[in-house]
C-alpha cells in the first residue's frame, strides 16, 4: 500500500472535487475536505464516504477526515413594526420570495412570538429536524424557514418572557442555514424589551420597518426606528402597507388610511422609503392560502420585486 493507492481510491469518488488534501502516514490516511454549502446531513454523508473509501484501500487501518468550510457570509435583516397587524409577516414572506427570485439564497427566522405566522404564509406544517443540536430549516417554496411556531404552540410562545424569547431566537438564528446569504428576521411587533433584546442578540446588518399610512401607525413606526437607532442597527427603509384600496367591483380607488403619510414620514425621519403595497383582497386571500403573491405574476409580484431591489441597494450602501 502506498500513498498513490490512497490517492487513486479517493480520486475516483464522485465527491473527489471536495478533497483539498490527502496523505498517508504509516497506516493512517488523513483527508481534508471542503464542506462549504453543505447541510449537516450532507456533510456527515461526505465524511462517511471519504472514510469508507480510504479504509477500503488494503493496509489502511485508520482514516481521519477533517471538514473545512469557508464560513458563509450571512446577512441578517430584521423586519419590525411599531404595532401589530400592519402586515409585517406578510411582507417578510413576500420579500423573501422576491429576493429568492432575484437569485439570492434566502432564509426566514420567524421570531414573532405573538403570532408566528410564517408557516401559514408558506402553507407548511413541517417541523424542523435537529442534527448535532442545530435546527435544520424547513425548505419551502425556495425559502429556508425556522419559526417559533414550528417549535411550540402560539400560546406557549406568547407566555415567554425576555430571556426565553431571546434564547429561542438564538436557536433559530444559529440553525444550520447552509449557504443561505440573506436571512430575514420577522420580529414580534412593538418596541418593548423583548424586541430590544432580540435585536441585540441577533445583531442584524439592517432593519426594515413596516407601517400602514395612519398617523397612529406612523407614530409607532417612529418608535421602531428609535429602537434600531438605540441598538445602532441601520434602518434600510420603511415600507407602507395597506396604502390605498381599489374596489374590485367598480374599480374606484380610495385611501381608507390616508395617502402619502409613510413616504412623508420617511423623508422627515431621514429614512429611505422602499415602496408601498395597496390593501388588496387577492393579496390577503393568497397569503391565507399559503401562496405568497410575490411568487406569481401581476402587480403585487412586481411591487415586491421593486421593493426587494431597493432593499438590496440600501443594504449595499450600509455594507460599503
Ligand atoms: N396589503 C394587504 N392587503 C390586504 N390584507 C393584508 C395586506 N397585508 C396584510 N394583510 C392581512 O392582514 C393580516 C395581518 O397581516 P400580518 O400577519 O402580516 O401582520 P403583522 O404585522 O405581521 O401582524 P402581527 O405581527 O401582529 O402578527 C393578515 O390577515 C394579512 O393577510
Amino acid at each position: 500500500m502506498t500513498n498513490d493507492d490512497v490517492l487513486t481510491a479517493l480520486d475516483q469518488l464522485p465527491e473527489a472535487e471536495r478533497i483539498r488534501s490527502r496523505k498517508l502516514t504509516g497506516n493512517v490516511a488523513t483527508i481534508v475536505a471542503d464542506a462549504s454549502g453543505l447541510g449537516a446531513e450532507e456533510r456527515q454523508s461526505l465524511e462517511a464516504k471519504l472514510k469508507a473509501a480510504a479504509l477500503a484501500v488494503p493496509g489502511v487501518t485508520e482514516a481521519r477526515v477533517a471538514m473545512t468550510a469557508a464560513k458563509p457570509h450571512r446577512t441578517l435583516i430584521a423586519i419590525g413594526s411599531g404595532k401589530g397587524g400592519v402586515g409585517k409577516s406578510t411582507l417578510t414572506a413576500n420579500l423573501a420570495v422576491a429576493l429568492a427570485r432575484m437569485g439570492k439564497r434566502v432564509g426566514i427566522v420567524d421570531a414573532d412570538i405573538y403570532g408566528p405566522s410564517q408557516p401559514t404564509l408558506f402553507g407548511t406544517s413541517e417541523k424542523p429536524q435537529a442534527v448535532k443540536e442545530k435546527l435544520i430549516p424547513v425548505e419551502v417554496q425556495g425559502i429556508r424557514l425556522l419559526s417559533v411556531g414550528q417549535l411550540v404552540s402560539a400560546d406557549t410562545a406568547l407566555a415567554w418572557r425576555g430571556p426565553m424569547a431571546s434564547s429561542a431566537l438564538n436557536q433559530l438564528v444559529e440553525g444550520d442555514w447552509g449557504d443561505a446569504e440573506l436571512i430575514l428576521v420577522d420580529l414580534p411587533p412593538g418596541t418593548g424589551d423583548v424586541q430590544l433584546s432580540l435585536v441585540q442578540k441577533a445583531r442584524p446588518a439592517g432593519a426594515v420597518i413596516v407601517s400602514t399610512p395612519q398617523d397612529l401607525s406612523l407614530i409607532d413606526a417612529t418608535r421602531a426606528i428609535d429602537l434600531f437607532g438605540k441598538t445602532s442597527v441601520p434602518v434600510l427603509g420603511l415600507i407602507e402597507n395597506m396604502a390605498g384600496y381599489q374596489c374590485p367591483h367598480c374599480g374606484e380607488a380610495s385611501d381608507p388610511f390616508g395617502q402619502g403619510g409613510a413616504e412623508a414620514s420617511a423623508a422627515r425621519l431621514g429614512v429611505p422609503f422602499l415602496g408601498r403595497l395597496p390593501l388588496s383582497t387577492s393579496l390577503r386571500e393568497a397569503s391565507d392560502a399559503g401562496r405568497p403573491p410575490a411568487a406569481g405574476e401581476g402587480p403585487a409580484a412586481e411591487a415586491f420585486s421593486a421593493i426587494a431591489i431597493k432593499l438590496l441597494a440600501e443594504l449595499e450602501k450600509v455594507s460599503a
